[in-house]
């Protein structure tokens, strides 16, 4: 037996901040424990009488019922008396402890779990996201105690299809699919990956208000190379070297088929694969599903915004961008997204004859067309040899050479390797050409950013811009002056690339919708926030930076005809829309945590 529940339309219009979205009616299947046992459902001591008593509660639990709020003010007292009790201990011992009460009340109770993270994301997101998860990651299969999302492993080649309906939801709208084999900046991590769509997922809910009864966090297990794990006697995976060649594509493939099969509107996000796979999945893909690889494009999208930003903090035009000597250091899926973004970028505003000043290093430093093996997707960015000649530069050079030479105006950093923005690295930049040099130190987590954000601005002086992938703290500089730490990370544009593309219902994700969702983050700036250092929002405002992005990315749907409507919102409704009402019509469609009724009222 299952009961149907009216929406309380007009009530919870009133109740919440987002108040346009009303969600779904509820269907609940279960009664009794199952309930108490499900977190979509579940609202602990919150189930109002009525609903014991019709949903065969009554006895299960304590007599008093509990308000939202008062449930909301316990979770935070406990949390807030854990910070307490852990002060002095390790970070990391710390760390573990707030994911761990966090990651409970989320198997228990999701809608209090992302109230408390959409109120505190500020607080949060360096928890359940980075540079938390990476330790998550790192201690998964002994951190495990309940299975969150779907793992698809090379053992279950043949079987997928069958698989997918093995999943609860009726409905998935948003897949992060990761192989768990580039997890930030830590390797491959084989199965133990899976913290990194499930942190990214709940992004996803809190940012851009993706019911999270429709999100679906996957792992495909095609074994791993990281010898460590492959001994220890708790790894979750599958105790086998990693899949190469056509046997690895034909597993995606046939997760792709599957998905497609079973939620042909779903988007799906690919996380963390290796560069190889990275670059061959989007090119296989983006053309046949709706897909995007966040670590390539999310990535660029939010550095290129900064990147502006930096050319409006040195006082000078946008078009100015094209005059920028940018080094990037780490050639892999994110550096190299950011500079085919950046070119783009250059091109556009310069012509297509534009020769932009941007340098690429990689272990083996920089990156000449002089170069013996050089990887098809770092070719176009390898500098002629008679263009570096003229600066002092060789194949190969290092990056004090490098910085020493150029004098960029922007210092990049995604190579995944912590503190190589070193001392003298950093006091070269002091001679660089920028009256406002940026440094980018974009790599996660916080041990692999390329520099601390106080070396920065102890090394580099003062007057820089500062951006890194991991959350710091804002610098002391002494007599009151604050350097600025910027949070350059992806989660300002994946989740409303995600909801933009969803809402749009969009046939694929073009490089036009990426370029809208881009711009629009570089917009949201003001003047004066550009002054002090600021390249991006507050974390805080996510889910209104969200809202503009996924309406950003709608209408250039809408524009390049791509749209094929949502719900009830066909594209002949989207293309009326104004920018306003597009952005009125994606805040309307964003859950938000509130407890639903589960019964009809009498
Ligand atoms: N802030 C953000 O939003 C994002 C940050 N990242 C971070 O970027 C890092 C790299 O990610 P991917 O490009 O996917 O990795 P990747 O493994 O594909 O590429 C790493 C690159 O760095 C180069 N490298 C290694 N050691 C180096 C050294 N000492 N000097 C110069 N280059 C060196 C490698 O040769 C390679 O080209 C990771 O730490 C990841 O967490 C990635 C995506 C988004
Ligand atoms: C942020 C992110 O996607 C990464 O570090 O891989
Ligand atoms: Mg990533």
């Amino acid at each position: 037996m299952w009961r149907l529940a009216r929406s309380a339309a007009s009530n919870l219009r009133r109740a919440r901040p987002f108040s346009s979205c009303i969600p779904g009616p509820c269907i609940v299947h279960k009664r009794g424990a199952d309930i108490l046992h499900d977190p979509w459902f579940n609202k602990d001591t919150g189930f109002p009488l009525t609903e014991r008593d019709r949903l065969g509660l009554r006895g299960l639990l304590p007599p008093r019922v509990i308000s939202f709020e008062q449930q909301y003010a316990r979770f935070m007292e406990s949390y807030h008396s854990l910070e307490k009790n852990t002060q002095g201990q390790p970070d990391g011992f710390v760390s573990l402890a707030k994911w761990r009460i966090l990651n409970r009340l989320h198997d228990r109770n999701e809608t209090l779990y992302y109230r408390v993270l959409i109120d505190n994301i500020e607080d949060f997101a360096p928890i359940i996201y980075t540079p938390t998860v990476g330790l998550v990651c790192q201690n998964y299969s002994g951190l495990f105690r309940r299975p969150r999302g779907m793992y698809f492993s090379a053992k279950d080649k043949g079987e997928m299809m069958s698989m997918i309906y093995n999943w609860p939801a009726n409905q998935v709208d948003m897949i992060v699919l990761t192989d768990g084999s580039r997890i930030l900046g830590l390797g491959d991590l084989g199965v133990q990956g899976i913290g990194i769509p499930i942190g990214k997922l709940d992004m996803y809910v809190a940012a851009a208000g993706i019911n999270p009864q429709r999100i679906l966090p996957v792992m495909l297990d095609v074994g791993t190379n990281n010898q460590k794990l492959l001994e220890d006697r708790l790894y979750l995976g599958l105790r086998q070297p990693r899949l190469e060649g056509e046997e690895y594509l034909s597993i995606v493939d046939e997760f792709m088929e599957a998905v497609h099969t079973r939620w042909p509107k779903a988007i799906v996000q690919f996380e963390d694969f290796q560069m190889k796979w990275a670059f061959e999945t989007l090119q296989r893909y983006r053309k046949r599903f709706c897909m995007f690889n966040d670590d390539i494009q999310g990535t660029a999208g939010v550095a290129l915004a900064g990147l502006l930003g930096t050319v409006r903090t040195q006082g000078r035009p946008l078009a100015d961008f094209a005059n920028q000597k940018i080094v990037v250091v780490g050639a892999g899926s994110a550096g190299l997204g950011v500079l085919n973004m950046a070119v783009q970028a250059v091109k556009r505003m310069a012509g297509a004859d534009a020769n932009p000043q941007f340098f690429l290093l990689d272990k083996d430093g920089l990156i000449t067309k002089a170069r013996k093996v050089i990887d098809p997707a770092a070719a176009p960015f390898a500098k002629a040899p008679a263009e570096i000649e003229e600066l002092g530069l060789m194949e190969g050079a290092n990056l004090i050479e490098v910085v020493k030479k150029v004098k960029p105006h922007v210092l990049l950093g995604l190579s995944g390797v912590g503190g190589v923005f070193n001392e003298e690295v950093l006091k070269a930049m002091r001679e660089s050409d920028s009256a406002k040099p940026a440094i980018f130190a974009m790599s996660n987590p916080t041990m692999n950013a390329e520099c601390a954000a106080v070396d920065a601005f102890k090394h580099a002086g003062e007057n820089i811009v500062f951006a890194s992938g991991s959350p710091f703290k804002n610098v002391d500089l002494g007599n009151g002056k604050v350097g600025h730490v910027n949070q350059a990370n992806n989660m300002y544009l994946f989740p409303g690339i995600g909801l933009g593309a969803l809402l749009s219902g969009a046939r694929l994700i073009s490089d036009g919708m990426l370029q809208a969702a881009s711009e629009c983050l570089a917009s949201y700036i003001t003047d004066d926030e550009i002054q002090r250092g600021v390249l991006y929002p507050p974390i805080g405002s996510i889910r209104d930076i969200t809202a503009e992005v996924g309406a950003a990315v709608i209408q250039a749907a809408v524009a390049e005809e791509l749209a094929e409507g949502h719900g009830d919102i066909g594209p002949r409704e989207l293309r009326q829309m104004s920018k306003e009402e597009t952005v009125e019509h994606v805040k309307h469609n964003m859950w938000f945590p509130i407890y639903s009724p589960l019964v009809h009222e009498k």
